[in-house]
């Protein structure tokens, strides 16, 4: 269970995140907000990716700071743009190389990449260049290569973003098969239906926590009294 204590962080001296405190115990949480809210920075926390210049970020009571490859383990990262995490030339190598270091056989890794790729509909693609997949096909990569290290938590930022409609349903659908805890960052707020707690940032502060259907209703609010010049809402507002 991730969990954030009074995180602060500034890039450049610009603040972007400001004294969060927030434990993530629910299996499907959302995190909605306007560009440049805060949203990557506090899910790269999670994972030691970035560190915060205050606070502390807990996974399972283990500091980021002081454990930072136990955690990386534990918390995988799925991001947006699917082409810059290939890093191998055919998808079954691709998916092979999250596995390097892990002290599996050569078989062992042959056998959870057919798996991987099979449950994600990737197998007849095995061994075909990653970089001529689709791009549904190789977000779909993305997410296998990041759960055949078999992670407890998935941290998904903006996996649907450049996907076409067919393909964010495929991935919203995948997604919410996994048994994995998943932590995802969306600007597609129906993704969100049916997830447990939807959070909403602005200005590097959790301003809504609540239900999607709270959540997604204060997010459009506030950005529609934004494109009015109208009061924003600062403090955290209780959604539950
Ligand atoms: N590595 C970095 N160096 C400097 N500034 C950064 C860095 N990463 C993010 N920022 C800035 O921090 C602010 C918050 O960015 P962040 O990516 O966390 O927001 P976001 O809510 O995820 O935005 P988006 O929806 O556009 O992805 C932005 O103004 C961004 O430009």
């Amino acid at each position: 269970m991730p969990q954030l204590e009074n995180v602060t962080h500034a890039y450049d001296g610009r603040v972007v995140l400001r004294d969060v405190s927030v434990r993530l115990t629910e299996r499907r949480i959302g995190l909605i907000g306007a560009n440049g809210s805060g949203k990557s920075t506090l899910a790269r926390t999670l994972n030691g990716l970035v560190v915060p210049d205050s606070g502390r970020v807990l996974v399972d009571g283990r500091d980021t700071r002081k454990h930072a490859r136990e955690i990386r383990r534990r918390v995988g990262f799925v991001f947006s743009d699917a082409t810059t995490q290939i890093l191998m030339p055919t998808v079954a190598e691709d998916v092979a190389i999250g596995l390097r270091g892990s002290g599996l056989s050569a078989a062992e890794i042959d056998a959870r990449v057919g798996a991987v790729l099979r449950r994600h509909g990737l197998a007849d693609h095995r061994d075909h260049p990653a970089h001529l997949l689709s791009g549904g096909q190789k977000q779909m990569l993305a997410l296998a290569s990041v759960l055949v290290t078999e992670p407890e938590i998935l941290v998904c930022d903006e996996p649907t973003t450049l996907l076409d409609l067919h393909n964010v349903k495929v991935i919203e659908q995948t997604l919410r098969g996994l048994p994995q805890q998943v932590i995802l960052l969306t600007h597609h707020l129906d993704s969100l239906t049916g997830f447990d707690r939807v959070l909403v940032m602005d200005d590097g502060r959790i301003v809504f926590d609540g239900a999607p259907g709270a959540a997604v209703d204060f997010y459009t609010g506030l950005m529609a009294r934004r494109a009015d010049g109208r009061g924003e809402p600062t403090a955290l507002e209780p959604g539950r």
